[in-house]
């Protein structure tokens, strides 16, 4: 197993042998329509308050993200090098150092998410190494407050992981792994702003344990996943030929984030029940007459059933919205995409399988069910993008 290493002191993240869950969201629109919720409800503009006052929606304030990072990415993608033809920038170090720590970041990769490095493998190399990269420090933000030295992590340490980033970004990285991303963002129109949000999401988990609503779990959801959708395109690409407007696509790949970790919320009741976490929204349970110690007793019952019946419908949507947008990414990016969407989305089914006990059987996909998707995805990624959506004013 490999030993993601940082040698920053408190931040010290070790090989972790179990699997961990945990971030779990939702979504603003009634869980309660069988029909699939209209755009207008998915991204509610603002909630009056007072006279002269509006709150944002967080889903508002995401998305004006979203359109900052769309803006971002195609004024740098207008200069015309086209990034699987650029030459290898001068990096401080030598090349066969930064080869060793791309190649690090892909053992990881292939050892803590096999089937998505094996689809990684069908990318150009210029971008499989980027992904890797990003996937890396992903992980590693994520160990901090889900590893094993988790109970040790304060906000100060997350502000010095910030601090770090900050240096990655700048070209001065710490260790091997950072000098990867440092080498990636310095090939690719990848922003800061994502990977400082997954930050502020981590700083979340320290001081949150419930969610009041929906709109609450949401801003959580996009912190913790939502971002790696965002970081993730300007390394795939969009395809040369699509017509979608890329902020359509960001959409897309924002609602990714938030479908898989809404059905990792799912998958993980129990387990995070008894770390004494409910990352479901308060008032949707209490609306279903289930309360906190309904939970935490972990009996599944019809009032449970029909909860989760309509939690499931909330992240099937957004597995829909995704969909629109993996036809548009470059045809070789496409394929892990269509892949990590369907084996992930197959958790939610084998939750149904399971009579919606998540309190005390983990849903898992089995491997022939996964070896199965594996070609369906591929056929997925040979359909070329249409003209359906919007494209670029
Ligand atoms: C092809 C592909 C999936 C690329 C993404 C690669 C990448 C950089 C992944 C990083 C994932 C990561 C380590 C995130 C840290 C936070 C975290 C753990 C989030 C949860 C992932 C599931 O992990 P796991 O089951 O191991 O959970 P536990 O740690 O056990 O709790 C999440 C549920 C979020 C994952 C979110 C994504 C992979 C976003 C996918 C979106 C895209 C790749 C954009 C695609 C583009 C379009 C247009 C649709
Ligand atoms: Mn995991």
């Amino acid at each position: 197993m490999s030993t993601l290493l940082l040698t920053s002191g408190v931040l010290g993240l070790k090989e972790v042998s179990q699997r961990r869950r945990r971030r779990r969201t939702w979504r603003a629109h009634s869980l309660h329509a069988e029909s699939k919720p209209e755009k207008s409800a998915i991204i509610p503009r603002a909630a009056s308050l007072a006279a002269g006052q509006v709150a944002v929606s967080s889903e508002q304030k995401v998305y004006d993200v979203v359109v900052k990072q769309a803006a971002l990415v195609r004024k740098q993608l207008s200069s015309n090098t086209s990034i699987d033809q650029k030459p290898e920038t001068a990096f401080p170090g030598s090349p066969s150092l930064l080869k060793e720590a791309y190649d690090r970041c892909g053992e990881v990769c292939a050892e803590y998410a096999k089937t998505f490095y094996l689809g990684t493998l069908l990318m150009t190399p210029e971008r499989r190494k980027a992904i890797w990269a990003i996937y890396v420090w992903c992980r590693r933000t994520d160990e901090l407050v889900d590893g094993p030295n988790a109970s040790q992590i304060t906000p100060t340490a997350l502000d010095r992981w910030g601090s770090r980033l900050d240096d990655v970004f700048s070209g001065r990285p710490y260790d091997m792994f950072d000098a990867a991303l440092s080498d990636t963002v310095s090939e690719f129109p990848v922003d800061i702003q994502p990977f400082r949000d997954m930050i502020e999401g981590m700083r979340m988990d320290l001081r949150k344990s419930r969610y009041k609503n929906f709109d609450e779990l949401y801003l959580y959801c996009y912190y913790v996943a939502g971002t790696v959708g965002l970081m993730s395109v300007p390394v795939m690409g969009i395809a040369p030929e699509s017509r979608a407007s890329t902020e359509s696509v960001y959409s897309a790949a924002l609602a990714l984030g938030i479908a898989n970790q809404l059905t990792n919320i799912l998958r993980d009741v129990g387990e995070d029940a008894s770390r004494g976490r409910i990352y479901l929204p308060q008032d949707e349970l209490a609306r279903a007459g289930l309360s906190d110690e309904d939970i935490f007793e972990g009996k599944v019952t019809d009032r449970w059933r029909s909860f989760m019946k309509n939690q499931i419908e909330r992240a099937r949507m957004f597995f829909r919205e995704a969909e629109i947008g993996v036809t548009e990414l470059n045809q070789a990016s496409r394929w892990p995409v269509w892949a990590s969407l369907k084996l992930y989305r197959q958790i939610l089914d084998e939750i149904e399988a399971n009579d919606y006990d998540n309190f005390t059987k983990r849903a898992y996909v089995s491997k022939a069910k996964k070896l199965m998707a594996l070609p369906i995805a591929y056929g997925k990624s040979l359909v070329r993008p249409s003209s359906l959506l919007q494209t670029n004013m």
